[in-house]
């Protein structure tokens, strides 16, 4: 294994050079050759900004980490995680380790000169929204990138500081710690370690509870980033992975249960990757931190059973929502599970009670912040019921907020709404998903293991289960309580929206199971029986955002 402790360049040449053919092909600055011509460069310039006259801009993070031959960590782990959260992932390698599932067994680091030169190419052309770092391998990486942020500001910094694989096996050197604490940490807007790097970090102080972790979390808040996020993961004797999250003023412990996996490689690059394409996109810290952990949770749910490689550390499935069914025979899908968040449910005897038409209801609940919404209009004649999905689409689309139909596969075809929700009695999701093909989103109601289960092979994107709470929204309505409803999300291989007696009194409870599958509350009264949506949706949300996590505020 040709690892040096400390990698830095002038060691790596010493390496190389005793061993030609261990040799990495790079572009010295001393040499001209290969290196792009000014005049070359600057008409690569010209022609980029010609092609950059119109069309979508895609949220973008720029990863400045080492390669894993493996693929499940690194650079590799990094573009696939941004690209699963909607991001564009450019990349700027520091060293190329060789990797499998057993451990690291060798380093190269890339010269600090060629990071530079990587840095510049992509910073001064491609927009980049957020740089998020991996393996620093030396001081001089560290200094060379923090240079290049001085002259190309990003919107936020990332840092998570690898130092020790999953595996065990060192990838940075002490001398790395200096250049984190002195130089990078002050330009960063959050951190990451693990229990063994905080502890590294702070120069060995021994973390085994989580008291400890806020105490660590404070201590690393003090060398300048302005969040911190420690991982516990590895906490001893804890049957959660709870993280701690300080932002200078409050500790959050985020809680997610410990899942019993061999796939674990290249969680940590995945987690603050995650950060950085959530942040990229315009979410605010916690929020980001929340969304990644969700994700990261769901990638080593789906990644259990996964054999790729012979060694003890297996990989995440970064990409895991491509190998759903519909995905399978469709290709990409438009559904992202998110949107299940805030699910607002019309109901046309509520709001006419209270004198406002659907189109007001729907537009005032997207104001207040709901991210989907279903038209369930029971007493509707056919005609006003397209007519009012039509108007309604209109707003949601505006909004990017998808619309979908209650049971009427009819009234979603007629007014090609973006999909629909169908229950136990009616049409069965695999008819209307023939009927409506692979591009509509179907939600099935469910209350039993078995139904979600159907409701998966039938080929729909997502369940509705409830009764959670009592209900008269919905007459004869079985409550399966929260127990039964935290039992078919563990069971559901599909994203699960809660529903029945959801108001802003107990969604913080829904929300505190805390299973990956669980992505948001589905509500008609709570939202349209209410004299002001805007207000009552913006509440929601609040308490929403506050208790994806058990015990979002643990002051110490
Ligand atoms: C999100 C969501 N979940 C469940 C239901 C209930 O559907 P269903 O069982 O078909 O009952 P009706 O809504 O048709 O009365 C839902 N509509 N939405
Ligand atoms: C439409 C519906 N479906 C339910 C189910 O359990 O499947 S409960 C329900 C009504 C939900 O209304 P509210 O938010 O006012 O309780
Ligand atoms: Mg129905």
């Amino acid at each position: 294994m040709q690892i040096d402790p400390s990698f830095d360049t002038s060691s790596f040449m010493a390496v190389a050079a005793a061993s030609p053919s261990s040799l990495i092909y790079t572009r010295s600055s001393s040499t001209s050759g290969g290196r792009i011509p000014g005049s070359a460069r600057r008409t690569t310039a010209v022609v980029m900004a010609a092609g950059n006259g119109g069309g979508r801009r895609m949220p973008h993070v720029l990863t400045v980490a080492g390669s894993d031959s493996s693929a499940g960590a690194g650079i590799q782990a990094d573009i696939k995680a941004c690209r699963a959260l909607g991001a564009y992932c450019s990349s700027v390698i520091t060293a190329v380790t060789a990797q499998n599932t057993v451990g690291v067994q060798g380093v190269h680091p890339v010269p600090e000169a060629f990071v530079a030169e990587q840095l510049r190419s992509v910073l001064s052309d491609m927009a980049v929204d957020v740089v998020k770092t991996g393996m620093l391998p030396s001081v001089g990486v560290i200094k060379v990138l923090c240079r290049s942020l001085q002259e190309f500001p990003v919107k936020a910094l990332v840092v998570d500081p690898v130092m020790v694989s999953t595996s065990g096996d060192m990838l940075a050197g002490p001398s790395t710690l200096s250049g984190y604490r002195d130089e990078l940490f002050a330009m960063a807007d959050i951190v990451t370690p693990n229990l063994k790097e905080a502890s590294a970090l702070l120069g060995g102080i021994s973390l085994r509870t989580v008291s400890d972790m806020c105490s660590a979390a404070k201590s690393i808040h003090n060398l300048g980033p302005r969040n911190v996020l420690v991982k516990g993961g590895h906490l001893p004797d804890s049957s959660e992975a709870t993280d701690v999250f300080f932002d200078g003023e409050n500790y959050h412990a985020l809680r997610g249960s410990r899942l019993n996996s061999r796939n674990t490689h290249g969680t940590g690059c995945t987690l603050a990757s995650c950060i950085a394409a959530e942040l990229a996109k315009g979410s605010p810290m916690l929020q980001a931190v929340r969304r990644a952990k969700t994700f990261v949770e769901s990638a080593l749910d789906h990644s259990k059973d996964l054999l790729i490689g012979n060694g003890p550390q297996g990989p995440l499935d970064h990409l895991f929502d491509l190998s759903s069914t519909h995905a399978r025979t469709a290709g990409a899908r438009s559904f992202d599970a998110n949107d299940l968040f805030l699910y607002a449910v019309t109901d046309s005897g509520m709001n006419s009670k209270w004198g406002r038409s659907i189109l007001d209801a729907v537009e005032a609940s997207i104001e207040g912040g709901a991210t989907i919404v279903q038209l369930r209009e029971k007493e509707a004649a056919t005609r006003d019921f397209i007519e009012a999905a039509n108007a309604c689409l209109g707003i949601c689309r505006s909004h990017g907020v998808p619309l979908l139909i209650n049971d009427r596969v009819d009234v979603a075809l007629a007014c090609d709404a973006d999909g629909v929700h169908v229950g136990q009695s009616d049409m069965p999701a695999r008819v209307a998903r023939s009927i409506l093909g692979p591009q509509k989103i179907i939600g099935v109601s469910c209350k039993t293991a078995a139904q979600a289960e159907e409701a998966w092979a039938d080929g729909a994107d997502y369940i509705g289960c409830g009764g959670v709470f009592p209900t008269t929204t919905k007459a004869n309505n079985l409550t399966v309580g929260l127990d039964g409803f935290k039992a078919v999300c563990l069971a559901s291989k599909l994203p699960v929206v809660a529903i029945g007696g959801i108001s802003s009194a107990n969604a913080g409870s829904v929300m505190e199971i805390s299973v990956p599958s669980l992505k948001g509350v589905a509500v008609v009264s709570a939202l349209f029986d209410r004299e002001c949506i805007v207000t009552e949706a913006r509440r929601l949300k609040s308490i929403l955002m506050d208790s994806s996590s058990p015990h979002p505020k643990l002051m110490v």
